[in-house]
């Protein structure tokens, strides 16, 4: 029996028309409309049975945390079906690694949710989209894609959604998790799984985001020669709750950045020290005596995933010792 599969769409290039046929640069994305994608590609209905829900049709830069807590309800309620078996999630690359991320903790489902994307418009010259999509949609059909989370497939990979991350602005392999790997390949319309998500997901997961209309402010400083956080003083004072710290290293920062953030975080903003390079943990203590300065470490995660986490878990508490426990099972 084919497997029923639901494509969420939200828009970004995987949508989107050029001019012409070789514009691979500057065109327009987020202007087709799911059906289209989906007729498209009439191979889908060979290997599931497919139905597409236009949910946002937005550049991915423009994702809000409205849509996102649309999408989590949207996937919570049609995996609550026994009439559906996974869902596909299109959606613009330049946030996708975020959307994922925040999916992955709040989707209550072991069934798959695969997110899609492509680096090309639907319109040009070996576009990626479609086999993309396609991809998509066999490996959401699978049953080894059930229990792995919220997955990532582009480009004939399958990635864990907590370790991808957009490494390239156009290239079609521009997803990779650096030094983590991928999970899988996807071939012909079969994934080959070769390991598994560690960390804690969807069902698995503590969050709750079923009634919330809005996630806790939470902002990012970037770390360089000459940072004095002045921006983190901004950001509280414009209503941030956390503050994510792109440090260098190993989440490391000047002394002048530390003391400040050391007085925000006695004051009561959470501060999570992540780093600006592409791989590695920030551990605990490391740079930075966490437990003197009342900072949280955010070993693998990327700032921009660090931003998510850290929403979430204030959502249940502003306890430095509990979000660190977050951090190292998320
Ligand atoms: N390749 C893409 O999808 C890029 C696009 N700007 C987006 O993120 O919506």
């Amino acid at each position: 029996m084919k497997k029923n599969i639901v494509i969420l769409a939200t828009g970004g290039t995987i949508a989107g028309k050029a001019a012409s046929s070789t514009d691979t640069a500057c065109y327009q994305s987020a202007l087709l409309p799911i059906d289209a994608l989906i007729a498209e590609v009439p191979a889908l209905q060979d290997i599931a049975s497919v139905t597409g829900e236009q949910l946002a049709q937005v550049d991915s830069a423009d994702m809000t945390h409205a849509v996102w807590l649309a999408l989590a309800a949207r996937i919570n309620t049609l995996l609550a079906s026994p009439a559906v078996d996974g869902i596909v999630v299109t959606h613009g690359t330049d946030t996708m690694e975020e959307t994922a991320y925040f999916l992955n903790l709040t989707v209550k489902s072991a069934k798959p949710v695969v997110m899609v994307g492509a680096l090309r418009p639907a319109n040009v010259i070996s576009t990626d989209g479609p086999m993309n999509l396609y991809d998509a949609v066999a490996l959401a059909a699978d049953d080894a894609a059930a229990g792995c989370g919220v997955l990532v497939a582009l480009n004939d990979t399958i990635n864990c959604s907590r370790d991808v991350t957009k490494t390239n602005t156009a290239l079609q392999d521009a997803f990779k998790a650096p030094e983590l790997g991928y999970l899988g390949y996807i071939q012909a319309g079969k994934p080959y799984f070769y390991r598994r998500p560690a960390r804690k997901h969807t069902f698995a997961a503590e969050f709750d985001v079923a009634g919330l209309v809005a996630l806790p402010k939470v902002e990012i400083i970037y770390t360089y020669v000459g940072n004095d956080s002045s921006l983190a003083d901004a950001a509280v004072a414009a209503g941030a709750k956390g503050i994510i710290v792109a440090g260098v290293g190993n989440g490391g920062m000047s002394a002048a950045t530390r003391q400040n953030l050391t007085d925000l975080a006695r004051r009561g903003t959470v501060v999570v020290r992540s780093t600006r390079v592409s791989s590695g943990i920030v551990t605990r203590n490391s740079a930075i005596c966490d437990d003197d300065c009342g900072f949280i470490a955010a070993d693998t995660l990327n700032p921009q995933k660090a931003r998510v986490l850290l929403m979430l878990a204030l959502t249940r508490t502003s306890d430095p010792a509990q979000i660190q426990r977050m951090f190292f099972e998320y």
